[in-house]
């Protein structure tokens, strides 16, 4: 395979380490520079607890495309900074993989007519883990016979956003193929606010931040006299990798966006 040449945004993140690590032991794979928007103008070297490598660092995402033209962008940062370094690698002629989450249907499909435009791939990944997609997609295919579901998803107590990018996702695969319904009974009040979670056309999504927790997901159907529950974990950053590696080794061939890995793994 030719050489790939990558940058990485948010190289000192937990998402980051590893995948500076995954480009450090894949052949093909060659780290050009990295964007870290506190360390503009050093080596990756001289930053506090990053591997000895000679590879630059810049704050500037738009001189880095320009001085180091690489062929891919990974992006773990933030849902606020994702989708400017997308929209700014797309506008670089540089194929973004991005694995932050936020993204309405209305960016995805303007994000996708510009990727079209220029005539490059581009993907978004809610869950780079092989584990979470086969979970969606199974989720998917229960909803078609036991309608009546809800979403747990269990996170690390630093993460941003809520619902999970995951939860989302799941959410809405299971909405294509089930009528918008809404789970308990009309009646019902909530004496808490929030005590019933987020409302997805009549899904229930709770989010649970705790300490310990990595990235975990329940979904739970209910029908007369039983329940199905397709649980997802990832108990390390490292079950990430593999769908990084196959991102970007995807994303060359492409010629628009795809939004989510199971248009991928078929
Ligand atoms: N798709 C998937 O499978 C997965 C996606 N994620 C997502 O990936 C993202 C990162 O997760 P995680 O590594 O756990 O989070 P961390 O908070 O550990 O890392 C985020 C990193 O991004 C850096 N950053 C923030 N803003 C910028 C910027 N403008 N330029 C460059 N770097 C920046 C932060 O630096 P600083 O310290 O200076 O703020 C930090 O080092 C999250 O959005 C998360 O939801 C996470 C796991 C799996
Ligand atoms: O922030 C995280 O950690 C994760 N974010 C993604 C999400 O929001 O679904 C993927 C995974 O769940 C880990």
């Amino acid at each position: 395979m030719n050489e790939i040449k990558l940058v990485i945004a948010g190289p000192r993140g937990n998402m980051g380490r590893e995948a500076v690590t995954l480009t450090q032991e894949t052949e093909h794979f060659s780290l050009v520079a990295v964007i870290d928007s506190k360390h503009d103008g050093k080596w990756l070297s001289e930053v506090d607890g990053m591997p000895e490598l000679d590879i630059p660092v810049y704050t500037d995402i738009k001189q880095c495309f320009t001085e180091q033209k690489p062929d891919v962008l990974i992006d773990l940062t933030s849902p606020e900074i994702g989708k400017i370094h997308l929209e700014a690698a797309l506008d670089h002629g540089v194929r973004p993989v991005i694995g932050t989450t936020g993204f309405t249907q209305e960016e995805i499909d303007r994000l996708r007519t510009k990727a079209e435009d220029k005539g490059i791939g581009a993907i978004i990944a809610p869950n780079f883990a092989i584990g979470a997609i086969l979970m969606m997609k199974f989720a998917q295919t229960a909803a078609r016979y036991m309608p009546d579901v809800e979403i747990l998803e269990m996170h690390h107590d630093r993460k941003l956003d809520a619902p999970s990018g995951t939860a989302h996702k799941t959410a809405q695969l299971i909405s294509e193929v089930r009528e918008a319904k809404k789970q308990g009974h009309e009646n019902e009040t909530e004496d808490l606010q929030g005590a019933r979670g987020a409302d997805m056309e009549g899904m229930r999504i709770h989010s649970i931040r705790l300490p310990g927790l990595v990235a975990h997901q329940e979904v739970i159907f209910g029908g007369p006299g039983q329940t199905l529950t397709i649980r997802h974990d990832s108990i390390n950053r490292a079950s990430f990798m593999p769908g990084v590696r196959l991102s970007v080794e995807t994303v060359l061939s492409l010629d628009t966006l795809v939004y989510g890995l199971e248009h991928i793994i078929e």
